[in-house]
């Protein structure tokens, strides 16, 4: 298995997509090695923007994009938004969906452009490998 992270790391005020290109070129030729060196290998491609970097030609049941970074944040911000009813206020769903969608740009902020998102991704890399490993020794069930 293969797990890659490789790219530009994000800056204050950068979005995934302003990536792209220098990433798609990093992962095409990382890609290009492990087609060439171990072809059977299960890809797993975190390097953003995710759903486009693991566009083209593959094996989908090979090839797979990271994205559960975005599933862990939605999991906190719920059960923090919606404690102790369990259900979501009305007036809370914007703040809920912007925390979702921004809490990315929050931590890249933070540290001030010297990193992004590392212990999170670390987290959400883990669940991803794990749920993989899983199926892997013929589990059913296993999503992500
Ligand atoms: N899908 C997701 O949930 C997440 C995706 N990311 C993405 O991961 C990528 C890397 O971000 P960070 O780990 O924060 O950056 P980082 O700067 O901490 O790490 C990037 C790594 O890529 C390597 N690298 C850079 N250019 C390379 C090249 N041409 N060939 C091979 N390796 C190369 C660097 O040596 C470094 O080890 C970015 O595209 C970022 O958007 C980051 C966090 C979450
Ligand atoms: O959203 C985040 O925290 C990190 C991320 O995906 C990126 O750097 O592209």
């Amino acid at each position: 298995m293969v797990k890659g992270r490789y790219g530009l790391v994000r800056k204050p005020r950068m979005t995934r997509d302003d990536r792209f290109e220098a990433n798609a070129g990093i992962v095409r030729s990382l890609v290009k090695g492990i087609a060439e060196f171990s072809p059977k290998a299960f890809v797993l491609i975190v390097s953003n923007l995710v759903n486009s970097t693991v566009a083209g030609v593959f094996d989908p049941k090979r090839l797979f994009g990271v994205t559960t970074l975005d599933v862990v944040r939605a999991e906190t911000f719920v059960q923090e938004y919606t404690r102790p009813a369990f259900e979501i206020p009305a007036d809370k769903y914007d703040a809920l969906v912007n925390s979702v969608q921004f809490s990315g740009g929050e931590v890249v902020k933070a540290k001030d452009g010297a990193a992004s998102a590392t212990f999170s991704m670390a987290y959400a890399g883990f669940r991803f490998v794990e749920s993989v490993i899983k199926a892997l020794n013929q589990r059913y069930g296993v999503s992500q």
